[in-house]
């Protein structure tokens, strides 16, 4: 396939951008296309390449790239001035939604991205409680801060690094490790750490390490066994809130957190991250409270707008839609490794599917980790050949939009046709 602008531009932007890229996950061998546009479920790169999109930006784009409503309402927000630095109706208007959707939800702080939820909301949660010890699960990501940068998934576990150098080990010894989907592991863990442990994070659906599902029963036994120890349970819905439902993770599975962090669809495609909780423990928080939180961007009115208009849109058949095609395309993926008898395992929760070159049920991290990388990168490149763009790692997640329409996923069956065609 041609991309030789693209190269060029890597080579460009190698000598300014760390590897040339501002996110580590956007770096693949040999070198990333560089993008020129998107609109719907499109990427066009510089090359002249057309590519039906199911990285979505690892999530946010769900409405599809440059949906007009969004982009009139941001227009307009943009003559109107682009940060005020003093609060502003649309952010009670997006706060309201959140509150009105999400059930753990009494009271939002936005803030910027995923990574400052997080990074706020175990601070709250170690502020309230007085405790220092976190639990979180082997293979989960909750961003780039210190607290989680352990066994961590994502582009960390991509690229090899899954613990950062450069996080003193007295940051990160307070952060206590667990396997997934293994109740054992966290009895003995709370058993161990009795009244030392101020939170439990958890991805309610795994989406940094390929998409894991919970166990049945599993986060129903977080939350008592959490409830049970005074542990304040965090879901970190950056990428399940809104997606698995209007509710998020919470409501598709009817488990109801303390506390929960959202990012990604919350922004519609601009940034953004939020905390949202229980208000006896969200007005800890400062300045109603001691425990700090603050930033120069948080409740930017362009990404509240882009937000408001995001969160009208998903009604009740945008997460019909989205998951019809998450499951006929993980459905596809299924008969076509079986026919070609290679060795897969596939998930699909609502928009988001994944595949698994692995012959064993992906359960947890240390699971997931024997996936077949190297066919993975083919498949990868076999597709995006075929003008198909998943995340280029096994360890990632595919996301569908309300704009891959049926013809769409015809053309993508056909790519994946192609691509397990020349699978070995
Ligand atoms: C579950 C989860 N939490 C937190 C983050 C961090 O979000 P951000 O990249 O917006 O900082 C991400 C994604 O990056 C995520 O997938
Ligand atoms: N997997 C990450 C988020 O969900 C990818 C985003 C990034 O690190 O750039």
């Amino acid at each position: 396939m041609k991309l030789e602008k693209s190269k060029a531009l890597f080579e460009e932007a190698q000598k300014y951008l760390v590897k040339g890229v501002n996110s580590p996950v956007r770096y693949f061998k040999p070198y990333p296309f560089f993008v020129q546009k998107a609109k719907d479920c499109y990427l066009f790169d510089v090359d002249g390449n057309k590519y039906i999109d199911y990285c979505l930006a690892y999530g946010p784009m769900v409405l599809g790239h440059a949906n007009e409503a969004i982009i009139n309402a941001v227009k307009e927000q943009l003559e109107l001035g682009t940060a005020y630095g003093c609060p502003t109706e649309k952010e009670i208007i997006l706060a309201k939604e959140v509150i009105n959707r999400v059930p753990c939800a009494e009271m939002v702080r936005f803030v910027n991205s995923g990574t400052e939820a997080t990074m706020s909301a175990i601070r709250l949660a170690r502020g309230v409680t007085g405790r220092k010890k976190i639990i979180k699960f082997d293979g989960a990501y909750h961003g780039a801060h210190d607290y989680v940068l352990v066994k961590s998934g994502s582009g960390a576990l991509t690229h090899g690094t899954p613990n950062s150098p450069g996080i003193p080990e007295e940051t990160t010894k307070n952060t206590i490790l667990v396997p997934f989907n293994d109740e054992e592991a966290i009895e003995k863990v709370i058993k161990d750490n009795k009244d030392e442990i101020a939170c439990l994070i958890v991805e309610p659906v795994m989406g940094n390490v390929g998409c894991i599902l919970p166990k049945e029963g599993y986060l129903k036994f977080l939350r008592e066994i959490t409830e049970e120890n005074g542990i304040i349970l965090i879901f970190d819905e950056v990428i399940t809130g809104f997606r698995l439902a209007k509710g998020g993770a919470q409501e598709y599975y009817g488990v109801i957190p303390d506390l929960a962090t959202l990012g990604k669809i919350l922004g519609g495609g601009f940034p953004i991250g939020a905390i949202v909780g229980k208000k006896e423990i969200m007005e800890q928080m400062s300045p109603s409270g001691p425990i700090y939180q603050a930033g120069t961007f948080n409740g930017n009115p362009v990404s509240i707008t882009a937000g408001i208009e995001t969160l009208k849109q998903l009604d009740d058949k945008f997460y019909k839609e989205t998951t019809k095609t998450a499951e006929k395309l993980a459905n596809c993926l299924r008969e076509v490794s079986e026919r070609y008898n290679i060795p897969a395992k596939v998930y699909n929760i609502a928009s988001m599917f994944q595949i698994y070159f692995n012959d064993k049920e992906v359960l947890n991290y240390e699971i997931a980790k024997q996936s077949d990388t190297e066919r993975f990168m083919k498949y990868f490149w076999n597709l995006l050949e075929n003008g198909v763009f998943v995340p280029p790692s096994q360890f990632e997640c595919c996301f569908t939009s309300i704009k891959h329409n049926d013809e769409v996923v015809e053309k993508t069956m056909n790519a994946i046709e192609e691509a397990f065609k020349n699978l070995e």
